[in-house]
């Protein structure tokens, strides 16, 4: 069976006089058949997160643990795998990105139709009508003809995103990591980007979302994981974490949603080159206790926290 199961995953980043812990001791599963939501603050760690399963860090950047991808062939950890087993058989054909701001990975000399066409050509090569499947992709991510012989700087943000979120669709990959790819998007392709996650979950694929939009999580998410300051502090049902949510960030975060009490979360996190000792919360946390300066591991259940004194 197919699965990305994170194990202790950490990434920091050297920088002069500072080490910058962006990913602290990530753990966490994506299954066939699930949409699972990454939600938190800006800052929290899940670009780079996303970045470290595609092999996209920079080089000031070491990485711990494992990302091990099964199925097709022996497991790969995709943290030790070469940058040409990445791109020749995980980026775009087993795990598609959606690049959180995709004017900047777009290739600037060529136009959206020459960037889609050779996607398919790549992922597709027995098509004989590329012109045709770019397009109908395309056309499923809101694109019009004209906007396809534009180049990417004639590109609108939410035109961009439109290209980036087609691109990331041709190849069919098993799991879509998807970095906040509603940006600029109107409503109706909103809805139509949720049905195209949708689909894939229902064709027992598998959408990793991030997102800082707790509302747009709550739309799709079949799991929701909530991250602080570069960990997972809670992760369940995407229910229970949004009805009875354990962690007191992860209550913070729920309050602060429009339909609820609207009051966003107290204080600010903290910098990831100066975490204090224990529970990077307990500053910001009315709850916090004397334990707190312990750091709390994630439990291991179906709806689990990391937590010493939970709601
Ligand atoms: N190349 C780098 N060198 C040093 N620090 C970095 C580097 N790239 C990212 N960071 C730091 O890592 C932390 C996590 O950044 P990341 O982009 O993953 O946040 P995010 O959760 O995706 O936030 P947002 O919602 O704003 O996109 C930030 O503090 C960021 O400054
Ligand atoms: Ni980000």
């Amino acid at each position: 069976m197919t699965e990305l199961v994170l194990d202790h995953v950490s990434v920091r980043f050297t920088v002069p006089g500072a080490t910058v812990s962006a990913v602290n001791d990530v753990s966490l599963r994506v299954r066939p058949g699930e949409c699972v939501a990454l939600v938190g603050e800006s800052g929290c760690g899940k670009s780079v997160l996303a970045h470290a399963l595609l092999g996209f860090l920079p080089g000031n950047a070491q990485t711990s643990g494992t990302a091990t991808l099964t199925g097709d062939g022996p497991p790969l950890d995709l943290l030790s795998t070469s940058d040409r087993v990445l791109a020749t058989t995980v980026r775009g054909r087993r795990i598609g990105l959606i690049p959180q701001s995709p004017a900047a990975h777009l290739t600037p000399v060529r136009t959206a139709r020459a960037q889609l066409e050779e996607a398919v050509r790549v992922h597709h090569p027995a098509d004989n009508a590329p012109r045709e499947h770019a397009y109908r992709v395309a056309a499923r991510a809101g694109l019009s003809p004209a906007d396809l012989d534009r180049y990417p700087h004639e590109l609108s943000g939410g035109m961009a995103q439109r290209v980036a979120n087609a691109l990331a669709l041709v190849g069919d990959p098993w799991l879509l990591i998807a970095d906040e790819p509603t940006t600029g998007l109107d409503p109706h392709l909103v809805d139509g980007l949720i049905e195209e996650f949708r689909r894939m979950v229902d064709d027992d694929r598998a959408v990793l979302l991030i997102t800082h939009d707790l509302a747009a999580a709550q739309r799709v998410a079949d799991r929701i994981a909530v991250m602080y300051a570069g960990r997972v502090v809670e992760v369940g049902p995407a229910g229970r974490v949004l009805d009875t949510p354990r962690h007191h960030y992860s209550r913070g975060l729920v309050d602060a949603l429009p339909d609820r009490a609207f009051t966003p979360v107290p204080g600010q996190p903290p910098l990831l080159t100066d975490l204090p000792p224990g529970c990077s919360f307990a500053p910001r946390c009315g709850h916090a206790a004397a334990v707190c300066a312990v750091t709390p591991a994630l439990t291991d259940d179906t709806h689990a926290v990391a937590c010493h004194v939970p709601c």
